[in-house]
């Protein structure tokens, strides 16, 4: 077994989509990136390339590389699932959480939990999702700023 971590933020602008978990949100602004901006997707994916101690999206998929200039991260996402399933690996359990002071998720959860675990290929009971504000505080606080943590345990294939 392996276990991995990922973090990720990105900044809320006007005049882009809100996409969180592979779905788009009803709300006034959208979060800013190269690619769909999708923080909770990248905070998944970094916690999978590190616990296969394989860097990070970044490294693997260049913001200087225009092949993913506003890239839907499930495509991403699912190309990090094949090297995972190269490596002779599965999904154990994962976990996660967004924190947003705006807009509220809980409506979209179980949605997204769904979305995510279609792509990774296991039961939707192995995969967490949880939102949370940071009580009006910090760059989350004051509607600057969407983050995202994520735990993966990896299990070897049999
Ligand atoms: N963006 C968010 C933030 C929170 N929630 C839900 O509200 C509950 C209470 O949040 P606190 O930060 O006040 O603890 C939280 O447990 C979530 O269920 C949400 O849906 N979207
Ligand atoms: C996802 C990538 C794709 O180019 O772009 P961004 O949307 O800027 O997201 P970030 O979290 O900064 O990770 C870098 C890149 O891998």
């Amino acid at each position: 077994m392996r276990i991995g971590i990922g973090y990720d933020v990105h900044k809320l602008v006007e005049g882009r989509k809100l996409i969180v978990g592979g779905i788009e949100i009803k709300h006034n602004k959208g979060l800013l990136g190269h690619s769909d901006a999708d923080v909770l997707i990248h905070a998944i994916m970094d916690s999978i390339l590190g616990a296969l101690n394989l860097g990070d999206i970044g490294k693997l998929f260049p913001d200087t590389d225009m092949a993913y200039k506003d890239i839907d991260s499930k495509i991403l996402l699912s190309r990090v699932y094949e090297i995972m399933v190269s490596k002779g690996y599965e999904i154990g359990n994962l976990d996660s959480v967004v924190a947003a002071e705006k807009p509220k998720f809980k409506d979209y959860i179980e949605e997204m939990e769904g979305v995510i675990a279609n792509i990774l290929k296991t039961d939707i009971s192995n995969i967490s999702i949880k939102a949370t504000t940071t009580e009006k505080l910090g760059f989350v606080g004051r509607k600057e700023g969407i983050s995202a943590e994520a735990v993966v345990l990896l299990k070897e294939k049999n």
